[in-house]
């Protein structure tokens, strides 16, 4: 057996499945929501469901749903008119997703989140704790960016990162992403020449032979970039990754060797901190002081306040900040748990002085290893 076989053969056998579908695979070349392919997909979900296997579907398209009900010729432009139409598709959306499953017997369940939502620990093991609960009760969760609500400098940007953090948080046994190109081409599949890939072994030297572009539909945001981002957050989370067109969703979901099949490079790691290296968007910076930056690298270490001499930013305690060595440079990312205006009383002081001036409550790292990812 291949490797790619194998692979193949991983994605057949998932418990566990994400599928993630595009706003290109689900809507008419006018942009408008195509039910005819929804229901087509809804087909092939179902089937991978009614088989056994627990699915979270990923689904783009609100803003396709609610444009033309909107009475706008065209998909709007500006951000507070595309989070407003997404408000009023979203409805439409998940009223033909509940019709589609209904015809199955299947139930689903409408998950909506944005990265602030999800970043903080509480929030984060609520949103788990949902998702498989969903599951257990044999329910097809669909899960779609919060649109209305995320504003644009701290959205996902698009639903094939969230694919693949999602997968993650399910623990998912493999990533199916669905879109309007039958997978990874050597170049975008418009140009003479450009061939499909039908196996990526590993998708950190993928970029080296083909070169991506971005959506090349006009309703879908992030193109071939996003999709190989969240091929390789998959990858790195041990999780096997197919790329295909909607029209092969089943195939896919079957193991046959449809699209691209991406290897996972890495064994499984811990979700939460996979969750906190891609999904957060730092809000400040602590410096860490040499000491403190190589215990950091070394990996096991919390940050202490004894080592951290400056601090910027406004953010309050759960927040993602950055941690930069004495040379300004990133070394790693975690979630920190003190509000920025507590932090400046704290620097340079050890956990006995912190006690003893400032109280028990302050005698806790600044950021905790358990939230804190190098990078
Ligand atoms: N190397 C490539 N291989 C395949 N598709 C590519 C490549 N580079 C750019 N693309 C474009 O990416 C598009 C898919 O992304 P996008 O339109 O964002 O879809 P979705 O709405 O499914 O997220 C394809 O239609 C294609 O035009
Ligand atoms: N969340 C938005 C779509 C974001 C988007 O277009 O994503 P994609 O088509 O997956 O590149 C929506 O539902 O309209």
């Amino acid at each position: 057996m291949t490797r790619e076989d194998e692979i193949r053969g991983r994605v057949a056998a998932a418990k566990t499945v994400v599928v993630k579908v595009g706003s290109s695979s689900l809507t008419q070349p006018s942009g408008h929501l195509d039910v005819q392919k929804l229901t087509r997909l809804v087909g092939a979900v179902a089937e991978a469901r009614l088989s056994g296997a627990r699915v979270v579907l990923i689904s783009s398209g609100a803003v396709a749903a609610g444009f033309g009900p909107l009475g706008f010729e065209s998909r709007p432009t500006d951000v507070a008119t595309q989070q407003a139409t997404a408000s009023v598709g979203q409805g439409l959306l998940m009223a033909q997703y509940e019709m589609a499953f209904a015809r199955y017997g299947l139930r689903v369940g409408q998950i909506l989140i944005t990265a602030t939502d999800t970043i903080q620990s509480q929030q984060y093991r609520n949103a788990r704790r949902t998702l498989e609960t969903l599951l257990d009760l044999g329910v097809v969760p669909i899960v779609n960016e919060n649109d209305a609500l995320a504003s644009n400098e701290i959205r996902f940007g698009d639903n094939d990162r969230l694919s693949a953090l999602m997968a993650n948080m399910v623990r998912a046994d493999a990533l199916v992403l669905l879109t309007d190109v039958d997978g990874l081409y050597t170049a975008p599949p418009k140009e003479p020449g450009a061939r499909r890939v039908s196996f990526v072994p590993d998708i950190r030297t993928a970029l080296e032979s083909v070169r991506v572009g971005g959506s090349g539909s006009g309703v879908g945001t992030g193109g071939m970039v996003t999709k190989l981002e969240a091929a390789r957050i998959a990858a790195v989370s041990g999780i096997p990754c197919v790329l295909t067109a909607a029209q092969n969703a089943g195939p896919a979901l079957m193991g046959d060797p449809v699209g691209t099949a991406f290897a996972p490079i890495k064994h499984r790691g811990s979700a939460r901190r996979l969750w906190i290296k891609f999904a957060s968007q730092p809000r400040g910076t602590l410096v860490a002081d040499d000491g403190a930056a190589k215990a950091v690298r070394g990996g096991r270490a919390s940050l202490l306040a004894a080592g951290v001499f400056e601090v910027s930013g406004d953010f309050s305690a759960g927040d993602p900040v950055w941690i930069d060595n004495e040379a300004g440079e990133h070394i790693a990312r975690g979630l920190v748990s003190f509000d920025s205006e507590e932090i400046p009383n704290m620097l340079g002081r050890n956990t006995d002085q912190l006690h003893r001036i400032l109280g028990e409550e302050y005698a806790h790292p600044l950021v905790h290893r358990d939230n804190l990812v190098l990078v």
